[in-house]
């Protein structure tokens, strides 16, 4: 039964907002504003999810999506017009921390979005792409395990595009109709901190060939025959490829590689390693943003220790080692804490210790050894600051908290907690749209310890 709704929301997740007889009603697809005609396909208590039928009355910031093949596989949001995409983005972190985070007064930025002169597409260096057992090569349906077959990728920079599509013919061709029974997923990552800054932009004509590895996990079970071979042939496929590796191959073989097993590349003037496991930014020209905005909420002096947490291959490190007296970084992915260490050769640095280890459990470690922190910054994954990391946090007291989030509902979360019994304050929070077209938001929240210590 088809049913017309106003909607009024855009919910953490991508989807708008409306109700129906008492109920909060989800639909993909549709802005705030707007009047549709829905039929309900999933029914819970207290909400329903709906698919959208026809638009009745279009809000004025729909836009015709320029890749819809990617509307189901990512691009949730590029519907509406990437200035609303940014309001929008900023509404849903302040709700969030209003709700969730127990702070009524959250004052909550206006999105920094791409600069004006950037379209906000072809923004990424990274990008997995799922094979499926038919062989199809793109991304993963949302809430499925179907894929979206993708002959080009608009959210990939133009010079890794290109590498894309070489490489997806190169493995249709040499595999056939066993593709699909062979690879599970082909990883490209290029370094493109170089060619796509706020000054440059990412003009998708001047694609130049940029240092790109090629990452390819087997199929668990399946026998490659000539694994090497393969890795070789697709070394020169495209230029600008500096390694090949295929994980997981079956039989004797487990990982082969042919070249470098890393990246090297640049943000704000800084080198950074980046090995195939570790975790990089994918957004070059909103990363220099983000770690600015980090930088300049922090304001690290010269005496003091600033830990890293969550450290990553070493960026939020890098820049606050030339403002302080001692950087403690804290990884737990050992690829990465590797990277780090080499990223302090890479760029004279001696005044960073990288350690490998989960954040909570280092954090007790140097609680016990009676270690001093002034001031942290803290970039957690998805999920957010292990229970135990915010403790330690709480009574060690660092006189100000940076937190760099991706997941503004558990950066919510972790706020509430760090906030309870009045210990810190959150100054504000900022976002960045590191994710255009996404629901995706990644923001950097301020927190002063409150009270006496
Ligand atoms: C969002 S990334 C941030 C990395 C880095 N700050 C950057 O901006 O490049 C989160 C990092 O936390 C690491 N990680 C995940 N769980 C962890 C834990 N419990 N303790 C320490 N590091 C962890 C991941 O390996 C990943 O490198």
């Amino acid at each position: 039964m088809s049913i017309d709704v106003e909607l009024t929301d855009l919910a953490y997740g991508g989807d708008a907002v409306g109700r129906y007889e008492g109920r909060v009603l989800f639909v993909p697809g549709g802005i705030p504003g707007e009047r549709v005609r829905v039929e309900i396909v999933e029914e819970r208590r207290g909400h329903a999810r709906a698919e959208l039928l026809e638009i009745l009355r279009p809000a004025p910031e729909r836009v015709e999506p320029a890749y819809p093949q990617l509307t189901d596989s990512g691009c949730q949001w590029q519907h509406i017009a990437y200035p609303a995409q940014l309001t929008w983005k900023a509404h849903i972190v302040r709700q969030l921390l209003v709700r969730i985070g127990k702070q009524p007064d959250a004052l909550v930025h206006p999105t920094i979005g791409m600069p004006a002169n950037v379209p906000p597409w072809h923004y990424r260096n990274y990008a997995v792409f799922t094979v499926g057992t038919a062989g199809e090569i793109g991304f993963k349906l949302t809430d499925s395990h179907d894929v979206q077959d993708l002959e080009e990728c608009g959210l990939l920079h133009p010079a890794l595009d290109q590498v894309y599509q070489l490489v997806r013919r190169k493995l249709i061709d040499y595999f056939g109709d066993t593709l699909g029974q062979m690879l599970q997923s082909v990883t490209i990552r290029g370094a493109i901190g170089a060619v796509s800054n706020s000054a440059t932009g990412i003009a998708p004509n001047a694609v130049k060939a940029v240092p790109t590895l090629l990452i390819l996990n087997a199929r668990p079970g399946s026998m490659m025959e000539n694994p090497h071979q393969l890795a070789q042939e697709l070394m020169t496929i495209a230029p600008g490829i500096v390694g090949v590796i295929i994980e997981r191959v079956g039989g004797r073989y487990g990982r082969v590689f042919v070249g470098q097993e890393f990246l090297t590349d640049v943000v704000l003037g800084r080198r950074f390693r980046i090995s195939a496991d570790s975790f990089f930014q994918v957004n070059p020209i909103q990363t220099s943003v983000l770690v600015e905005r980090a930088m300049a909420a922090l304001e690290p002096q010269r005496h003091e220790v600033v830990l890293d947490g969550y450290s990553g291959v070493g960026l939020f490190s890098t820049f606050l080692a030339s403002q302080c007296a001692r950087v403690i970084a804290v990884e737990s992915q050992p690829s990465a804490v590797m990277d780090a260490r080499a990223g302090c050769a890479l760029n004279n640095q001696n005044n960073i210790t990288a350690l490998e280890g989960t954040l909570e459990r280092i954090l007790n470690q140097l609680h016990y050894r009676r270690e001093r922190i002034d001031i942290a910054l803290v970039d957690p994954p998805r999920a957010g600051c292990h229970p135990k990391a915010l403790q330690a946090l709480q009574t060690m007291a660092p006189r100000a908290i940076c937190y760099v989030s991706c997941d503004p509902s558990t950066l919510a979360r972790d706020i509430a907690t760090l906030c309870s019994g009045g210990r810190y304050r959150l100054v504000s929070a900022q976002p960045v749209d590191m994710f255009p077209q996404t629901y995706h938001i990644e923001s950097v929240a301020l927190l002063v310890r409150a009270g006496k210590w």
